[in-house]
């Protein structure tokens, strides 16, 4: 038997509804077989749950529009209902759930995300199997995560998992939609994510999804840096679960990267909001790509935003591209003093001796 793993498994509503209007509970039970088998071999799982504006809709029979509000009253209806589903279905098998809601606010405060990331881990010694889901009811647009895709990457990255499965209605990534295109053909395995890749992946074909295969690309770009294999599979396929954490690999399977050992690392990869960017050039690029260096004044060009000592701020180019995000060491008005100076000017330019690094490569992520 393989070692045991944390495995988290994102269900899109295109799953969880099979195309309908309706929740399929009768493949619920079937998806639940399979998590349950997986912790009977000794692994943990977390299931990342789309469904509750669908089981709102459902539950209202009452016509409803598709406005952020819509969507929010649908949701606080929906995902008690959801829950309910998920509790009595795990049951059978003797499995305890907890139900986590989460938004983009739990995972940019950085005591928030350890709380976060405590009551996970909390449920899994427990053996209990944590159902998530974002909190569409009180998430303003401002602190949502947006879609359950990304939301899936953070809850990988919260707990440090092996293996990501997103579950949706397609075999994987095809070449272009295949809902519009009958020559599309599968990929099976992704080593790079670049532009060319993204302008693959489109918006979801149907009024039921959020985000399509874009925001699995950018999910599967984010929770693979954090050293987790990620797999875009078909939720209806037989057995696709167990089939995930065998040889017979399905769908579309996106190979990890190195991940970044420090915790601090792991968080800056889950993408709180920055406060600011500082532009740098094609020679400070190279040096932190290359040399794995700290990022000097010298190489920087300029700094935009308001952002103090401690803050978090994104590296980019001239393109805008974001090279690299960390903890900055000055603040933005002292950036903007000493943006191109040689590291002995520093002192000079501030009156006091802050050290030469404006980003030093321990408090800082690549991109
Ligand atoms: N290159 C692509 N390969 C596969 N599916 C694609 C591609 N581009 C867009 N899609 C669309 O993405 C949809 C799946 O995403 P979405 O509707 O958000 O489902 P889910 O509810 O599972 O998140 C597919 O039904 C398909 O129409
Ligand atoms: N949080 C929402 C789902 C948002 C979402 O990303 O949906 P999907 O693309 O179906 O995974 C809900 O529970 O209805």
């Amino acid at each position: 038997m393989q070692r045991e793993q944390v495995i988290v498994v994102k269900l899109g509503t295109s799953v969880l509804t099979g195309g309908t209007d309706k929740l399929d509970k009768a493949h619920m039970v079937e998806l639940v077989r399979q998590c349950c088998e997986l912790k009977k071999q000794g692994h943990h799982v977390i299931l990342v749950s789309s469904g509750a504006v669908a089981a709102g809709r459902e539950q209202l029979l009452k016509p409803c529009g598709r406005s952020l509000i819509d969507k929010q009253m649908l949701a606080a209806i929906g995902q008690g209902q959801l829950i309910h589903i998920w509790q009595s279905l795990f049951a059978l098998y003797g499995v305890n759930v907890g139900q986590m809601l989460l938004t983009r606010a739990d995972v940019d405060d950085r005591e928030r995300y350890l709380n976060a990331r405590d009551t996970l881990n909390a449920l899994l010694n427990y053996d209990v199997v944590p159902i998530i889901n974002e909190n569409d009811a009180v998430a303003t647009s401002e602190i949502k995560v947006g879609d359950n895709d990304n939301l899936s990457a953070l809850v990988a990255i919260l707990a440090n998992a092996n293996k990501l499965l997103l579950l949706t209605d397609q075999e994987g990534l095809f070449t272009s939609d295949p809902r519009t295109n009958a020559d599309a053909t599968l990929i099976g395995e992704v080593t790079h994510i670049n532009d060319e890749l993204r302008q693959l992946a489109g918006g979801s074909g149907t009024n039921l999804g959020t985000g399509g295969m874009a925001t699995k690309l950018q999910a599967a770009d984010i929770a693979r840096r954090a050293g987790v294999e990620v797999i875009i599979a078909k939720g209806a396929g037989k057995n696709v679960i167990l089939k995930c954490m065998s040889d017979e690999l399905p769908g579309t399977r996106f190979l990890k990267l190195t991940a970044p050992k420090d915790g601090r690392k792991k968080w800056l990869l889950a993408g709180p909001k920055s406060n600011g960017q500082i532009v740098i050039d094609a020679g400070a690029i190279g040096a932190l790509q290359n040399k794995g260096a700290s990022l000097l004044a010298k190489g920087v060009t300029n700094a935009f935003g308001r952002f103090e000592r401690g803050d978090l701020i994104d590296l980019i180019d001239t393109k805008n591209q974001v090279i690299a995000r960390g903890l900055t060491r000055f603040s933005s008005t002292e950036v903007n003093k000493i943006k191109g100076a040689h590291s002995s000017q520093i002192g000079q330019l501030l009156d006091y001796d802050s050290g030469a690094e404006v980003l030093h490569r321990d408090d800082m992520v690549l991109l």
